[in-house]
């Protein structure tokens, strides 16, 4: 199947694509210069599909928008939904992480609990009045201090008790089995085959 990634996130396109294997041939919406939806929801659910809509009008194709983010929970659930653009820079993550590590200074281990969220819409057409949505959550906690170099964003930051170290020492495999976009796509894919 063909589809269009409602995303201009290279991290994602790369984890995605990994995920989906061969039976999904996966374009980023820039290929087909779409530029980035407006991200005016108040949930993780309503920019997925508000994104996979806006991808699938531009390209004419089935779209996939994955909307996610870090929920701390000392922070009342921010960065949440505004992740990729906490400092203020859009898609800044040294400086979003800067800015984590900031706000949670001299708070103890056992309060810098954490969550990643991924949602993830699936959309056949623009108009599509049945979106399949899926989600995914990894439980974790927040790092004092950066820690490894694989995946994006805020990985160097999240500790996975799960797996004793950070989503960025972790091989993309292995991320990818275990982490909320992985846990979403998996339910995805049972959505897309009932
Ligand atoms: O909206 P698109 O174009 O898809 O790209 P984006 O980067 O703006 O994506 P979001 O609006 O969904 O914001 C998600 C942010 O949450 C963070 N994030 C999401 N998944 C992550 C992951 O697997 N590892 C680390 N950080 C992640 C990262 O900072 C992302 O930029
Ligand atoms: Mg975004």
């Amino acid at each position: 199947m063909k589809l269009v990634l409602a995303s201009s996130n290279a991290g994602k396109l790369f984890e995605l694509r990994e995920l989906l294997g061969d039976a999904f041939e996966l374009h980023a919406q820039s290929e087909f210069g779409v530029e980035d939806a407006e991200e005016t929801g108040l949930s993780f659910i309503e920019n997925a599909i508000l994104k996979a809509r806006h991808a699938s009008s531009a390209t004419g194709l089935p779209a996939l928008g994955d909307d996610s983010g870090l929920c701390v929970d000392a922070l009342d659930g921010a960065p949440g939904l505004y992740s990729a653009r906490y400092s203020g820079v859009h898609g800044n993550a040294e400086a979003n992480i800067d800015k984590l590590l900031g706000n949670l200074l001299g708070v103890a281990d056992d309060a810098r609990t954490a969550r990643f969220v991924c949602v993830l819409a699936f959309v056949r057409h623009a108009t599509d009045p049945q979106p399949l949505v899926a989600e995914g959550i990894w439980e974790g906690r927040v790092l004092h201090a950066r820690r490894g170099s694989n995946g994006f964003g805020y990985d160097p930051v999240f500790f996975s008790p799960a797996h004793g170290c950070s989503a960025a020492e972790l091989p993309t495999a292995t991320k990818n089995r275990d982490s909320h976009r992985g846990i979403a796509l998996a339910k995805l894919r049972t959505l897309l085959q009932a």
